[in-house]
């Protein structure tokens, strides 16, 4: 299909004074934005964050304006094109579409606390003003049990709730051993890799079983519930390729779901937290509150008042801090797969 100038072309973007732009742009599905409309408005940057989190120090992520708004191209550089095509469907979704409508202004977060020492608690724990709940992070490699039950009861100290997220990293035994030795938890997230790893865990521990990975990087994420292996869904907006794909996965799962963020910027996370936002049910504290962990952000972080945060749009600030001209190149690359991958499904 050829798209002609002006009105015509469904995906054209104004300029600021409300001029269409000339351009004749090809895209063969009529629903996606051409990739060098995409690209000509994308910024790729480069964020450092205040504690090491998920093994990452500086966060990379391209955004890109619609006509919309903003949306974000953000997966872990790790995942391959087929995993990280996920993510720009619900980048060009935030940008082309805009938020579902919102049922509610306000989402309670939980403080995320990463696997730091059980001394560096408070000073994490204080960057999520009000929150009642806490996702405490264990099982990192290097560290012992007793590091975990160690910083988990420094978090009990300040914050009345605890859920604890291993990601898949016990085996069956372990999970059972350390999840006795933690002792009262919300839930425990991916305490081991597989579905039915979690599902031997979930019939032999008291305490409710959340599934994260086992659902966003799972080819069906409704096996979990066929498998009988979770309380609950951890759900995540960009690798679940959509804010409307997690609604509609929200129907269809009938358990009690959690919107978490994947470590998104700004941008990503308006995204995240209108899903939330529009939840006919909202029983948990979502997993929304890490721009608190990031040092520079795209535009103002979600940070949590009260303990919660409320859906807005976000555009980015003027001034980005961009990445080197190495790796805005290679994000512009594995962009220009992940398109072709969307055109051909
Ligand atoms: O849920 C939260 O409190 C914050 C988000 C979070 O923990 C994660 C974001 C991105 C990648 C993950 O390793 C991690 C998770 O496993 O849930
Ligand atoms: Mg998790």
């Amino acid at each position: 299909m050829v798209y002609q100038p002006g009105s015509n072309n469904p995906f054209a973007i104004p300029s600021k004074h409300g001029e269409m732009p000339t351009f004749v742009v090809r895209a063969s599905k009529p629903q996606l934005p051409p990739v060098d409309l995409i690209l000509e408005n994308a910024h790729v940057v480069s964020l450092p964050m205040r504690t090491r989190f998920r093994g990452i120090t500086v966060r990379e992520a391209m955004i890109f304006r619609g006509l919309k708004g903003w949306g974000e191209f953000a997966p872990f550089v790790e995942y391959d094109d087929v995993e990280a095509a996920n993510w720009l469907a619900a980048g060009i979704e935030a940008a082309w579409q805009g938020p579902p409508p919102a049922v509610r202004d306000a989402v309670p977060v939980n403080a995320t606390v990463p696997a730091v020492p059980a001394d560096e608690v408070a000073e994490i724990v204080a960057r999520f003003p009000g929150a009642t709940t806490a996702k405490v992070k264990v099982a990192e490699a290097g560290q012992s049990l007793h590091d975990d039950v160690e910083r988990v009861a420094a978090v009990r100290e300040l914050v009345p709730r605890v859920r604890i997220d291993a990601n898949g990293a016990w085996d069956v035994p372990t999970a059972i051993e350390a999840i006795e030795a933690i002792g009262d938890v919300e839930y425990v997230e991916q305490p081991c890799a597989t579905i039915p790893e979690l599902a031997a865990v979930r019939r032999v521990v008291n305490v409710p079983i959340a599934a994260d990975e086992s659902i966003r990087r799972a080819d069906d994420p409704l096996l979990v519930v066929r498998a009988d292996a979770a309380d609950i869904a951890v759900l995540k907006v960009a690798p679940l390729g959509g804010m409307r794909k997690v609604l509609a996965l929200n129907a269809s799962l009938r358990m009690d779901v959690v919107i978490s963020s994947a470590l998104d910027t700004a941008v990503g996370m308006a995204a995240s937290v209108s899903t939330a936002a529009a939840l006919p049910v909202l029983e948990h504290a979502c997993g929304l509150g890490t721009g608190a962990l990031f040092e520079r952000d795209v535009a103002p972080s979600f940070v949590p008042r009260g303990g919660v945060v409320g859906p807005r749009l976000v555009t980015p600030d003027d001034e980005l801090p961009l990445a080197s001209p190495e790796r805005a190149a290679w994000w512009e690359a594995r962009l220009r797969r992940c398109h072709a991958i969307l055109m051909a499904r």
